[in-house]
């Protein structure tokens, strides 16, 4: 599988970066106050509830609204001050979708590519190896308008590619689309990464941020939350522990007897020892056994999903909200 995690050495350049940005609606403060920081060739994902303001952010950071405050940069330029270039460096599909249902898929790639200034061949060649790529061939020639929302998403994303951006926003890209669909969308984004792209993802779902993000940040009123990996972000919340299981009753009794903060499960002969999964508390959970010459038959490691910290995060207001769309 291609993945963008970077191993050691020099972080590389931000490809999108935000430091203070502000933006209201009318009295409505919608961010108060952002910072991000998106290494190049990275996928990055903007979770939050409905109207946490993830579009906002993509329409600001795309140069489509302005934002009130803030040092934003996108591809090495200035946001606010060389708008133009900064369009030139990016793509961006999501909930506002430039795919014209009037006329076939092929004619939307074209317009496209005309669009995009490329010389007729050229834009004909592009077309034919993106509808290729996103399996739209077979219905390349149909109105835009009978394509289902799994082919409509990426028909959409093949018009943004069209220009090659090095940066794409993605807002939302698999809402409402059937598993399967949303399956070959993030195929689609890997894909994109292993090219070197940068992506910069809005979502509601957590499946899709821990399957595809690098970082995630959590937008809730007006703030980012908390920001990291995924697996950083669960150890923030508690619910973290580690399951120790026996086979031998006796060593279990003495585990009992050793581990006082453990639940126990006497049935599975089974212990489950509060943790939040770093180094320094698993070495000094294993000392603690070897001291007492405990020997467990198996030892796992469980960490919060993120729709813990999630539903930790936003106070849960949106639990069954956020599905309804
Ligand atoms: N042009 C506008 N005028 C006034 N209010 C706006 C405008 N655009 C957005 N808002 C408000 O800003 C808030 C954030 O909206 P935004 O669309 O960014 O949220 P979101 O996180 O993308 O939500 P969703 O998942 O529902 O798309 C919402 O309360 C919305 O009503």
């Amino acid at each position: 599988m291609p993945t963008s995690k970077k191993g050691e050495g020099v972080p590389p350049p931000a490809a999108i970066s935000a430091v203070g940005l502000r933006k209201s609606f009318g009295d409505k403060t919608v961010l108060d106050g952002i910072d991000l920081r998106i290494p190049t060739g990275s996928v990055f994902a903007l979770l939050g509830p409905n109207g946490a303001g993830k579009t906002t952010v993509v329409k600001i950071l795309s140069t489509l609204i302005t934002a009130d405050a803030g040092e934003l940069r996108v591809g090495g330029h200035d946001v606010a001050a060389e708008p133009q270039a900064v369009r030139a460096a990016i793509g961006v599909t999501g909930q506002f979708s430039a795919v014209d249902g009037l006329i076939t898929g092929e004619e939307n790639m074209l317009l496209m590519a005309d669009l995009q200034h490329l010389p007729r061949q050229e834009g004909r060649r592009v077309a034919a190896e993106l509808l290729e790529r996103f399996d739209l061939t077979d219905a390349a020639k149909k109105p835009a308008s009978s394509y289902s929302g799994g082919m409509k998403r990426r028909l959409d994303l093949a018009m943004t590619l069209v220009g090659d951006p090095r940066i794409i926003f993605l807002d939302e890209p698999t809402t409402g689309l059937d598993p399967r669909s949303r399956h070959n969308m993030w195929q689609i984004i890997r894909e994109l990464l292993a090219d070197g792209v940068t992506v910069f993802l809005t979502t509601q779902y957590l499946e899709e941020a821990d399957e595809l993000a690098d970082r995630i940040a959590v937008l809730h009123d007006g703030k980012i939350a908390a920001e990291g990996s995924s697996e950083e972000l669960k150890r923030i919340v508690p619910g973290g522990h580690v399951r120790l299981r026996f086979t031998d009753p006796a060593a279990y009794r003495t585990a009992v007897a050793t581990l006082h903060e453990a639940d126990r499960d006497d049935d599975a002969l089974a212990l489950r020892v509060p943790s939040d999964g770093t180094q320094r508390e698993l070495r000094s959970l294993l000392d603690r056994l070897d001291s007492a010459g405990i020997e467990t038959d198996e030892l796992s490691v469980h960490t919060p999903d993120l729709d813990d910290v999630f539903f930790a995060l936003t106070g849960g207001t949106d639990k069954h909200k956020e599905t309804a769309r």
